[in-house]
This record gives C-alpha cells, structure tokens and sequence, in this order.
C-alpha cells in the first residue's frame, strides 16, 4: 500500500478539494490561536464537508482543553485529532475518535519519550515532526534514520517536518512510514495552498 499523505493547515474550501482531487488521504484542520493556518470552527465545519467517503478530516491542537477539542470534534465533524503540544500520555484519550500524538524531534531522547505514547489511551499513530521555534509548521527537517526504531517496531508514524514536494520521496524511501504530513512545504504564503505543489507532493509521495 502506498504511503498515506495529509495536507495540514488548510484553510479555504477551493485548496481543501484541490488536495482530495490530487489524491490526499487526510486533511489537518487548525485549531491553535497562534497559528497563521488557525482556522474558526464555523468555517472548518464547512471545510470538513468537502471530505469524501474514505478522506479523514484531522483537528490539530496545541494545549487545548477537552472541553474545547470535544466542542471541535462534534461541530466540525473531525474524525481525529492531532495533539500538537506538550500533552502527556494520560490526556490521550476521551474524544471518541482515534489520536495522532506529534512530538519534535531532536535527538534519540525525544524517540524515547515517543514511546510512551505508544498503545496509550486511543493513540493510533505518532507524528513525529523537526524542532523549529513555536510547536509545528515550522518547515524543519529531522534526522530520518531515528525513526526505524519505532517503525521496525510496529509503530504507525506519520513524519513530518519540513518536506517538500522535492524531498518527500527521499523521506518515504529512508523512513518507510505510514503516513507524511506537510504544511508550509506546500504553500504559496502561510495558510494558502499552492495547489501545484501539493499535486506534485502527492504524487512523489505515492510513487514508491
Ligand atoms: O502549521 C502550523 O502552523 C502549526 C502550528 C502549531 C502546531 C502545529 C502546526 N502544524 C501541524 C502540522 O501537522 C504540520 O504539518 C507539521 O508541523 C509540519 O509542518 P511543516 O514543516 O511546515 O510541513
């Protein structure tokens, strides 16, 4: 089966069914206030409409309260939820829906700390993502060959960080992941998709 790619921080309607058309299996919806893709729940409801039969429709937090992420989940319709922040083991759990947990990346320690997470609460896949400044979209790479520890041990990852419609093939060729998630490698500005890229990201991505 080919790797499954997600578009994250989509924010107009037009570049959401550009991504499905090209073939994206996930789209992220963001919900932290400081980000330049943050989107209000009205308009990501309307953005999760546009999802197809087998498309997923990912909410992404940062620190955010159950209260709020549970709100997100049931009036944009999120079929998972991305935490993003510094959330611990015990707080994955409770939405209904399955979570990826994302953590950055440094060195061999923060693949430690990823295995904590593993088969705790309803987490269903890691993210792992490159340490830029600020909690993600950040446009960093990390070091790849960290992630065979857990893929060689069964783990579900999605990597992230700083891919490219030009490096992406390299990523999935050197990590062999589940997924590969991007944001700014496909934009034209913050929060604007640059619907070319994304078509040539896709197909790079689903090539090997
Ligand atoms: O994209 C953001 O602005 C963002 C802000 C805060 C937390 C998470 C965020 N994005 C989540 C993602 O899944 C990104 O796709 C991931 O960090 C990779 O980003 P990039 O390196 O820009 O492809």
């Amino acid at each position: 089966m080919s790797v499954r790619v997600k578009i994250c921080g989509v924010t107009r309607p037009e570049d959401a069914r550009a991504a499905w058309d090209a073939g994206a299996d996930a789209l992220g919806l963001n919900f932290y206030p400081r980000s330049p893709r943050y989107v209000e729940p009205a308009p990501a409801a309307a953005l999760a409409k546009t999802r197809p039969a087998l498309g997923a429709v990912v909410g992404v937090f940062v620190n955010e309260t159950p209260v709020t992420i549970l709100a997100r989940v049931r009036e944009c319709g999120l079929t998972a939820v991305q935490l993003h922040g510094d959330e611990p083991p015990e707080a994955c759990t409770g939405y209904g829906v399955p979570i990826i947990k994302a953590l950055r990346v440094r060195g061999e320690e923060d693949v430690e700390r990823a295995r904590t997470y593993v088969g705790v609460g309803d987490v269903a896949a890691l993210l792992l993502d490159g340490a830029a400044p600020g909690y993600g979209g950040g446009g960093v790479t990390f070091d790849w060959s960290l992630v065979a520890r857990l893929t060689d041990a069964g783990v579900s990852v999605l990597v992230a960080g700083g891919l490219t419609p030009g490096n992406v093939a390299e990523a999935v060729r050197a990590t062999r992941p589940y997924g590969v998630d991007v944001a700014s490698g496909v934009e034209s500005r913050p929060g604007i998709k640059d619907v070319d890229a994304v078509r040539t990201f896709i197909r790079a991505a689903k090539a090997l």
